[in-house]
């Protein structure tokens, strides 16, 4: 059956995810705030700034006013940087008139409140119009997905019959949708895989080789894995789509916006350097702040985390952080 779905934000994800959709004879509007963008999908079926020889879909509309794009909407897909989600969602809290489900698929861990997409969904959105909350989530680059290549991801939802829903609007020969009972677990493996992507660009940016990067993947899963189980995940998703699967695809896939800055920190780069010469949103920056806080906060063992933590804000030298994760205390690798 056709859905009518709105995704907010008209970035690399939102754009290719729009497609995705489309591709499966959905009714999609875009929103943006960027003129150009909208202007861009509704009279070329581009979207220049991010991917210069894609052709959209016809049937993809965009637009600037969100309570035009409001109107109609039984999905919103929110897929702008989680810095604004929140700012974004009590200004879609204030246009709603109807019941809707919102699927998350942005990534990111709040810094201070440590709240993850879907507390700060349910904090924002006044309850008698949310009907349910799904995150969608899992190894995909935007730039494979909008060349129709192989995609699976997961999706866990606060009500089971939308997570099957959300699996339906989005599967086809391309996408594959799996779903998982997980929700903190999956919005903790999706977040806290870009801190360690990070360190997989700082790593690159040094010149290391596949060594450091398989035991980087490995150490860093220990430590997501160990958070993840202490804020009330399974410990098993973290094995899934969401959490190695995400985790191998962003810590060696040179699309990957945080290994990117990684590498660029690595070569030298401070942060700002390294951030300005980003067109697209990096997460891994406020999610590593946060998730360094909630590791103080709850006394969970995370050097790698600690390590990113320190080179990016404190400018700790990455060789000598390097250098202190390798000569910490021995021990056994299954404690
Ligand atoms: N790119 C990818 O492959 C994947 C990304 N993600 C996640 O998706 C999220 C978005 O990433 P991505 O698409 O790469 O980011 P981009 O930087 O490509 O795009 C973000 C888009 O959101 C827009 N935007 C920013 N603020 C607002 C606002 N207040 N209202 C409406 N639109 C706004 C931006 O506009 P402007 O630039 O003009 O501010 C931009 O068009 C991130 O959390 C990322 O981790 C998840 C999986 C894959
Ligand atoms: O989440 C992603 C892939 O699954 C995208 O990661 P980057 O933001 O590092 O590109």
């Amino acid at each position: 059956m056709v859905k009518n779905i709105t995704v907010v934000g008209a970035g690399s994800w939102g754009t290719a995810l729009a497609q995705v959709l489309c591709d499966n004879k959905n009714q999609v509007m875009l929103y943006d705030l960027n003129a150009d963008i909208v202007k861009d999908v509704n009279e070329n079926h581009r979207n220049a700034r991010f991917f210069e020889e894609v052709e959209l879909p016809s049937s993809l509309r965009a637009t600037t006013d969100l309570k035009e794009a409001l109107k109609e909407a039984e999905f919103i897909l929110l897929s702008v940087p989680t810095k604004v989600i929140r700012d974004v969602l009590k200004t879609i809290n204030t246009q709603l008139t109807h019941k809707v489900v919102i699927i998350n698929a942005s990534k990111g861990i709040e810094p201070g409140t440590h709240k993850r997409v879907s507390e700060i969904v349910m904090e924002e959105i006044n309850a008698d119009y949310l009907e349910a909350f799904v995150a969608l989530t899992g190894p995909s680059h935007a730039e494979e997905v909008i060349q129709r290549s192989l995609t699976t991801v997961t999706c866990a939802a606060t009500v089971v019959d939308r997570a099957n829903e959300v699996q339906k609007m989005f599967t086809n020969d391309y996408f594959r949708v799996y779903r998982v009972d997980d929700l903190i677990g999956v919005e903790i493996g999706g977040s806290i895989k870009n801190v360690i992507a990070l360190a997989a660009g700082i790593l690159a940016g040094l010149g290391y080789g596949d060594n450091p990067k398989a035991a980087l993947i490995t150490r860093g899963l220990v430590e997501i894995k160990r958070l993840g189980v202490a804020v009330g995940a399974n410990e098993e998703t973290f094995s899934g789509l969401s959490g190695l699967g995400d985790l191998i695809v962003t810590c060696t896939s040179v699309h990957s916006r945080n290994w990117q800055a990684g590498y660029k920190i690595g070569n030298g780069s401070n942060l700002q350097e390294a951030l300005d010469s980003m067109t697209m949103v990096v997460e891994g920056v406020r999610t590593c702040q946060a998730t360094y806080e909630m590791a103080q906060a709850l006394n969970i063992e995370m050097p790698i985390v600690e390590t990113v933590y320190e080179v990016i804000f404190n400018k700790l030298d990455p060789r000598e952080a390097i250098n202190q994760l390798m000569s910490r205390e021995m021990k056994p690798e299954f404690y």
